[in-house]
C-alpha cells in the first residue's frame, strides 16, 4: 500500500500534533455548550476518533453520510444524503468535522441545511483545506492545513475506497490512477 505512495505531504506526527492544537482551540470555544459534533462519513472517521479525545469538555457525537463523489477523482457536482443524523440540530451548537474541504459543495449543502433545521450556531472544523478547488464560496471556522490542488490519500482520504488507513497525507504515483 505504501509503494504507491509517490510523496508524503504530511507526517503522521504533524497531523496528531495539529490534532492535539486544535483540540485545545475546541475545548475553550465549547467549555460549558455541549456542542453537538457530526463527523461525515466516511472520511473523517481517523480525524474525529483522534481530535474528540483532545476535546476536554462534554461533547455529543453523531454521524452523516453525504457523497458527492464516485470511484473518481473529480466532484459529480451534487450532494446527496446517505445517513441523516439520529439527533435533531434544532437549538445545538453544532461542530461539523471533515477530512478535506476541496469544491465546498459537500459542507456548504451541510452549513445550509443545518441552519435551514435552526442549530443556533453552526462551525466547521477540517483537516484539509484545498482552497485552489473551490467552486462555492466557502471558508471553514478552522483548517489543520492548506493543501495544494492535488489528489490526497491517506488519514481517512481515499481513492476508489483504498488507502484511507494510511496514518499521514499523501498523493499516489500518477500509474494507481491509470491502473
Ligand atoms: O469539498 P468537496 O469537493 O465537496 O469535497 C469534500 C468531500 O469529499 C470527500 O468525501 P466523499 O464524498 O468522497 O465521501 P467519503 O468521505 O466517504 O470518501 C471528503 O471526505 C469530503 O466530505
Ligand atoms: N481522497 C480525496 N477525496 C477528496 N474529496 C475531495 N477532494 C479530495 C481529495 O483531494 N482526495
Amino acid at each position: 500500500m505504501r509503494d504507491d505512495i509517490k510523496e508524503v505531504l504530511i507526517t503522521e506526527e504533524e497531523i496528531q500534533e495539529k490534532v492535539k492544537e486544535l483540540g485545545k482551540l475546541l475545548t475553550e470555544e465549547y467549555q460549558g455548550k455541549f456542542p453537538l459534533v457530526v463527523g461525515v462519513l466516511k472520511g473523517s472517521l481517523p480525524f474525529m476518533g483522534d481530535l474528540i479525545q483532545q476535546i476536554d469538555t462534554h461533547i455529543e457525537l453523531d454521524l452523516m453520510d453525504v457523497s458527492s463523489y464516485g470511484n473518481d477523482t473529480v466532484s459529480s457536482g451534487e450532494v446527496k444524503i446517505v445517513k441523516d443524523l439520529n439527533t435533531s440540530v434544532e437549538g445545538r451548537d453544532v461542530l461539523i468535522l471533515e477530512d478535506i474541504i476541496d469544491s465546498g459543495l459537500t459542507l456548504s449543502y451541510l452549513v445550509k441545511l443545518f441552519q435551514y433545521r435552526k442549530a443556533k450556531s453552526v462551525k466547521v472544523v477540517t483537516l484539509l483545506d484545498k482552497p485552489e478547488g473551490r467552486n462555492v464560496d466557502l471558508v471553514p471556522d478552522i483548517a489543520g492545513f492548506i493543501v495544494p490542488d492535488e489528489f490526497v490519500v491517506g488519514y481517512g482520504l481515499d481513492y476508489a475506497e483504498k488507502y484511507r488507513n494510511l496514518p499521514f497525507i499523501g498523493i499516489l504515483k500518477p500509474e494507481i490512477y491509470q491502473g
